[in-house]
């Protein structure tokens, strides 16, 4: 494992003075964006994601970074991204952020973890019967004007089994449903999880492969999960069974797949993530899956409904908004969790260290030094940094914050009032 990378040591504190700006990529419901200009934010929206060396680029003199599944965002983004505060991902996955970077630059990403999971589960319950009653190949059939009424291959779910591959906020709110219309729910996590209605845990992926009429995934893209349904898996699954795959590109092996089709050992699949997937909607795609029969393609759009969008707007908006306003990182995924309520009367100063013996010790001395009184100090670690809100009875934030930012272990050092 390569050492973290730091920043080099900052020479000045980022004041609590304006203007604040915030970029919103990937077309993040208006909700976000009003959220922020209510609170004084310049906001500007650009409807795709941005390839890194232009992102790197408009990140200069931006505080807030908000983001889809599509934005990459490596260490050579982050690295002149001096004024960046915090990243939103506006979605679930944040496989697409360089986290230990962003840790070490001082930059906690948040995302929203619940709120379009029921919008993938509908849409997932929605390909198991599309795919059972071939309802898209029969849908083009009488679009081209060809009348084919045929029962042959065509089955209700009722009293089929449902292999969950990953038994989280989504998986484990699909088995409900897929019970309400008489289906077996199985699935397998690598976690112990508390099964829901009548769903039974397999013990191993061979077995809930074996068994299962569909076998949907819904893991995080992780080292572990990748080509995790390879050749061998895809063959252990049942004649005829079908693949739904709407968690990430990276879990499945899209040839091996198509080869699984070709050969009728699949009977269809639904896909809706792929390994390399469009930054915009003007571009165009391809994948060896199209043009096969009972193959349900869509565009990344399991959590893109209007209800998912504008809800994870406004969470993932509240997120960012406390962490600028008051420093509470509850939610982040890379970042020490702290939050403290604001005390009247007295001067809050946020900072992020490298987390070495001794600067606590040398942040309290310098604070003493002022003759001023800690009236609160919260702080958390990780491996590579601390995270210290503090507040102060006395109004010296700027001073305090200039010496704290000429230590050697700063990175980041924020007047809030
Ligand atoms: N298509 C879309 O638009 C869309 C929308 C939302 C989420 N997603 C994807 O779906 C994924 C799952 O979302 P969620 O909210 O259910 O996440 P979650 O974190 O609640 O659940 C993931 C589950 O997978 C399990 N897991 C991890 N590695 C595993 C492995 N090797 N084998 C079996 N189980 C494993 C975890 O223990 C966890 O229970 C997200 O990470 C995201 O990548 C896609
Ligand atoms: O991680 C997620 O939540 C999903 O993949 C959805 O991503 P999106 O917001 O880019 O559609």
């Amino acid at each position: 494992m390569s050492p973290p990378q730091f920043p080099p040591s900052p020479t000045r504190a980022i004041s609590s003075d304006g203007p604040f700006r915030a970029l919103l990529l990937e077309n993040i419901h208006p909700s976000a964006g009003e959220m922020l200009a209510a609170e004084g934010f310049q906001v500007e929206r650009v409807s795709s994601a941005l390839k890194p060396d232009e992102l790197a680029e408009r990140l200069k003199g931006v505080h807030l970074l908000g983001i889809r599944s599509k934005t990459t965002v490596p260490l050579a983004a982050l690295e002149h991204a001096e004024n960046l505060l915090a990243i939103g991902a506006f979605c679930i996955g944040t496989n697409q952020v360089d986290l230990t970077s962003a840790n070490t630059h001082g930059i906690p990403v948040f995302n929203a973890p619940f709120s379009n999971t029921r919008s993938v589960a509908e849409m997932v319950i929605a390909e198991v019967i599309v795919l059972t009653r071939q309802l898209f190949e029969r849908s083009q059939e009488v679009h081209a004007g060809q009348w084919r009424k045929v029962a042959t291959g065509s089955h209700e779910v009722r009293g089929k089994t449902l292999g969950i591959i990953g038994y989280g906020h989504i998986g484990s709110q699909l088995g409900v449903i897929a019970e309400a219309l008489g289906m077996r729910v199985l699935y397998f996590d690598v976690m112990t999880k508390l099964p829901l209605g009548n769903a039974q845990p397999a013990v191993t992926l061979e077995e809930l492969l074996g068994a299962s009429d569909f076998v949907t995934l819904h893991v995080p893209a992780l080292p572990t999960t990748h080509m995790m349904m390879g050749a061998e898996q895809i063959a252990q699954m049942k004649k005829g069974a079908c693949l739904i795959n709407a968690s990430r590109g990276t879990v499945v092996d899209i040839d091996a797949l198509a080869r699984a089709l070709q050969s009728q050992h699949l009977g269809g699949a639904a896909v809706d993530v792929y390994p390399e997937e469009p930054e915009s909607n003007s571009d165009g795609f391809v994948t060896a899956l199209q043009g096969l029969p009972n193959v349900v393609l869509t565009p990344h759009i399991g959590g893109s409904t209007e209800e998912a969008q504008a809800s994870i707007g406004k969470e993932v908006a509240t997120s960012l908004l406390k962490y600028f306003k008051a420093g509470a990182s509850t939610g982040a995924v890379n970042f020490p969790n702290i939050e403290a309520p604001l005390i009247p009367g007295t001067h809050r100063i946020l900072n992020v260290h490298r987390n070495i013996p001794g600067v606590l010790r040398d942040i309290n001395r310098i604070v003493s030094d002022l003759n001023a009184n800690i009236h609160a100090q919260v702080l958390s670690t990780d491996a590579n940094i601390g995270y210290l809100l503090m507040d102060l009875d006395q109004d010296v934030s700027t001073p305090v914050c200039e010496a704290i930012a000429g230590l050697e272990t700063d990175i980041k050092t924020r007047i809030l009032s």
